[in-house]
């Protein structure tokens, strides 16, 4: 029996959406998942999304399994994936269409815009200790500028949560970052309990930040859309950025605004349709 499956991409961060409307449970598990996202005896993917039905207030449900079987609590670039996927299922594309997505990080709303961009309102940030979770200062303090020892060096990190856990670094030079090296040790370090993504920035300017990302679960990849919120927020709370910032990832660019009226933060990037077929475990 063969898995139906399309395949989407948000700026190279590469998603199997499965259409599981029918049953409130994954129809694939974390360990097909991992089967299925392997880039040489898979489709090849940095994870899988399913698409399940809402609860009375949602729409839907979004889950979602990183390339290495985990479940992350949101994913940003996936979820403008998901909404292209269900306005597909519905064969609908109208502009201005949005969907209330119950996730494990709570209910987020993406919306449709023209030349298959979406706005994604992602919510309030967390930023208190516990809620990243860190064990970098006391629980309900915020980890703003701290340092924190990885590779044999002190780097000051600011931890924000987009739902899922977030550590950004703001360097002189990103390209120079050696990625896979250090990306493992923050993601596995022990003031992480759930371990970490983990971002490094290059201030362009304060309306344009360069990043690249080692994503919990996933490894590098080319873009992450909470990855660019956290962000956001980072600068500012530094005070390194605007709130309203371009985003320049490996896989292109996203337009991020935390709003000062109300503490949410918006999001707006492609998702694109790449094929669809059927695997077959
Ligand atoms: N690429 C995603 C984030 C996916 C989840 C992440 N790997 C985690 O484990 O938290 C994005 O675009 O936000």
């Amino acid at each position: 029996m063969g898995i139906e499956f399309t395949k989407y991409h948000g700026l190279g961060n590469d998603f199997i959406l499965i259409d599981n409307r029918h049953s409130k449970d994954p129809l694939v598990s974390p360990e097909m998942a991992v089967q299925m996202c392997d880039r040489h005896f898979g489709i090849g993917a940095d994870g899988v999304i399913f698409v399940l039905p809402g609860t009375p207030q949602t729409d839907y449900q979004m889950r979602i399994f990183n390339s290495d079987g985990s479940e992350p609590e949101m994913c940003g670039n996936g979820i403008r994936c998901l909404a292209q996927f269900i306005a597909q299922l519905e064969g609908t594309s109208e502009s201005g269409k949005a969907y209330r997505i119950d996730t494990l990080a709570g209910v987020i709303t993406p919306r449709l815009e023209e030349e298959e961009q979406v706005t994604v309102d992602m919510g309030p940030p967390q930023l208190q200790a516990a809620q990243i979770p860190t064990t970098l200062v006391t629980a309900t303090e915020k980890v703003i500028n701290q340092p924190l020892s990885v590779g044999g060096k002190s780097w000051l990190v600011t931890c924000v949560s987009m739902g899922n856990p977030h550590c950004i670094t703001f360097v002189e030079n990103v390209d120079e970052i050696p990625l896979e090296v250090i990306g493992p040790e923050f993601e596995h370090h022990a003031a992480f309990p759930q371990r970490t993504n983990t971002e490094f920035i290059e201030v362009v300017r304060p309306d344009y930040l360069k990043m690249r990302v080692w994503e919990r679960g996933a490894g590098i990849t080319l873009a992450c859309g909470t990855g660019a919120c956290a962000t956001v927020v980072a600068g500012l709370l530094t005070h390194r950025s605007d709130r309203r910032c371009t985003v320049e990832l490996p896989g292109g660019c996203l337009r991020i605004y935390w709003s000062e009226t109300d503490g949410h933060v918006y999001m707006t990037g492609p998702a694109k349709r790449v094929f669809s077929g059927i695997y077959l475990p």
